[in-house]
């Protein structure tokens, strides 16, 4: 196409796209047969039927507002892409006719590269798209200025691979390949995936330790009590020095190193944790469990006999046969108390049933060694907890309030985050001032005390001050915070502890 057929097309879909009115049926005319002379030459079969039928179309459309050979402009449009099949018998120029009238005389003659269709059909190749795709206005002038006058030297993509072939490795030379060259006894290796029917999902395989259990009780104990989450170590906790090393002794080594630990060194299936409210027995559980790569299993006993009221002897047993398929595992039972209470007449069925299980569950995890089981329960009343209970939480350890050294820690570690200016010693003085505090108390004073700065803001500014023109926490904020937040265990309360854990306890 010469430089002036390209200016033309860009023109005529200048003039389509500005909106400004269609191109007389004229130039339509012009521009298809353009197209037809342009780009076939170029094309195989089925890029041609491509253009035809998502380009041509358009110019149908356009070709609507002739009224005069609208139809007939239709139907002709319409012929090549029906006959895709056999293009070679098209006789374009007959076809052009009704629609150039007199010019179509003018056309080249298409015989030669029909001849070429005919003898060689070709799929629509990467490379003849992209000549053909890009029939925006700028890029359609730019298909016709470059690529199609080159007809003459009109090159099949595969003509184009062996020539840049060529120009790469020589004539004669062979393209180097990776592996050993493949000759008449090589195992042939299809290109393509076979077409053997796609193989049947397998049925998931259940446990045979899970047969006899609801199966939607053990998807609620993998969705609710099965924790996979926080990865708890020794550091992140403060203080209880004397607990977390019995506990590494006793439950953590042997459940890394079962093999050393046999006979008289079989570490006990149950652990008591108890003590007051709020100082780290459930962080404790959690650390057990991410330090011995084991499954943490976490459930309130309270919701036990609550929750799942008339099914928790169930959920008990289907705890323990889940915890059995994902040894080992640790089982977590908070409040404790609630489930291994001791007997009385008032007792309901149920819970002595909940019981009764709990505790044939937990015989069966102490007898068989094979088992990498530990179930450690926590409570905060471990007076209420039944005899048979007792016993069978050989390792009973005393988690108390936090002393000075800890609540250092965990002033410091709590505030690490925040912008304040507490030197060391303000933070002795906090960790002084909190003397009796739980863990979690701890925790809530510091919540407190750093909404301190918050507070000093005008209520005008809240919605607008910038997040570093927020003043740091200063010591002040924490008199204030002490004033606010109080120790939450009596000192009554842990009077009982010391005298239980003398009685009963693990401890020194
Ligand atoms: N020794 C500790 N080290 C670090 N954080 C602690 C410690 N004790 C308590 N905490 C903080 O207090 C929060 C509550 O602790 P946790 O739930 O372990 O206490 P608990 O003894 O299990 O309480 P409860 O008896 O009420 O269940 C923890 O998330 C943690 O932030």
């Amino acid at each position: 196409m010469s430089e002036n057929n390209a200016d033309f097309l860009n023109n005529y879909w200048k003039t389509v796209n500005s909106g400004t009115g269609n191109p007389s049926a004229s130039v339509q005319r012009k521009c298809m047969a353009q197209i037809y002379n342009h780009s076939l030459p170029t094309l195989d079969t089925a890029t041609i039927c491509h253009v035809l039928e998502k380009r041509l179309h358009k110019y149908s459309d356009l070709v609507d507002n002739d009224n005069k050979n609208s139809d007939r402009i239709k139907k002709v449009i319409q012929q090549p892409v029906n006959l895709q099949s056999n293009l070679s018998n098209v006789d374009f120029k007959s076809l052009l006719k009704p629609v150039l009238g007199p010019k179509s005389d003018n056309l080249p003659d298409f015989d030669n590269f029909k001849a070429a269709f005919h003898k060689k059909p070709q799929k629509p190749s990467f490379e003849n798209r992209k000549i053909i795709k890009p029939f925006a206005p700028q890029q359609l002038s730019r298909t016709c200025s470059e690529e199609l006058p080159k007809t003459t030297s009109f090159k099949t993509a595969s003509n184009e691979f062996q020539l840049q072939n060529a120009k790469k490795w020589g004539t004669g030379a062979q393209k180097p390949r990776l592996g050993l060259s493949r000759n008449v006894n090589s195992k042939f290796v299809p290109p393509l995936r076979s077409h053997q029917p796609p193989e049947e999902p397998k049925p998931e395989q259940i446990d045979d330790r899970l047969k006899n259990i609801d199966p939607k009780m053990v998807e609620l104990i993998k969705s609710e009590i099965m924790d996979v989450g926080a990865k708890v170590e020794w550091g992140d906790i403060a203080g209880l020095e004397f607990a977390k090393t019995a506990i590494q002794e006793a439950v953590v080594w042997p459940m890394l190193r079962p093999d050393i630990f046999t006979g008289l060194r079989r570490p006990p299936k149950g652990i008591l944790l108890f003590g007051p409210p709020g100082t780290g027995k459930t962080l404790i559980g959690k650390c057990v469990a991410a330090q011995s790569k084991s499954t943490f299993f976490s459930i309130s006993a309270s919701s036990l006999t609550s929750k799942w009221i008339g099914d928790g002897e169930k959920m008990v047993r289907a705890l323990f046969a889940v915890a059995r398929c994902h040894q080992p595992a640790v089982i977590f039972i908070d409040e404790i108390d609630s489930l291994l209470c001791q007997r009385n007449e008032t007792e309901h069925e149920s819970s002595r049933r909940i019981k009764t299980e709990f505790l044939v569950q937990l015989d069966g995890a102490t007898t068989d060694s094979e088992e990498r089981l530990l179930v450690i329960g926590a409570t905060n009343r471990p007076q209420e907890l039944d005899e048979a209970a007792r016993r069978r939480f050989v390792k009973r350890l005393y988690i108390p309030l936090p002393e000075y050294e800890a609540r250092l820690q965990l002033v410091t570690g709590l505030i690490a985050n925040e912008r304040h200016d507490l030197d060391s010693d303000d933070l002795a003085k906090v960790a002084q001032l909190s003397e009796g505090y739980s863990g979690a108390d701890i925790r809530s004073l510091c919540s407190e005390a750093s909404l301190g700065p918050i507070r000093s803001i005008d209520m005008s500014m809240i919605a607008k001050i910038q997040a570093h023109e927020v003043r740091p926490l200063t010591m002040d904020d924490f008199h204030k915070a002490f004033t606010r937040v109080r120790s939450s265990v009596s000192p009554k309360d842990l009077e009982q502890y010391v005298i239980w854990d003398k009685t009963y306890g693990s401890g020194l």
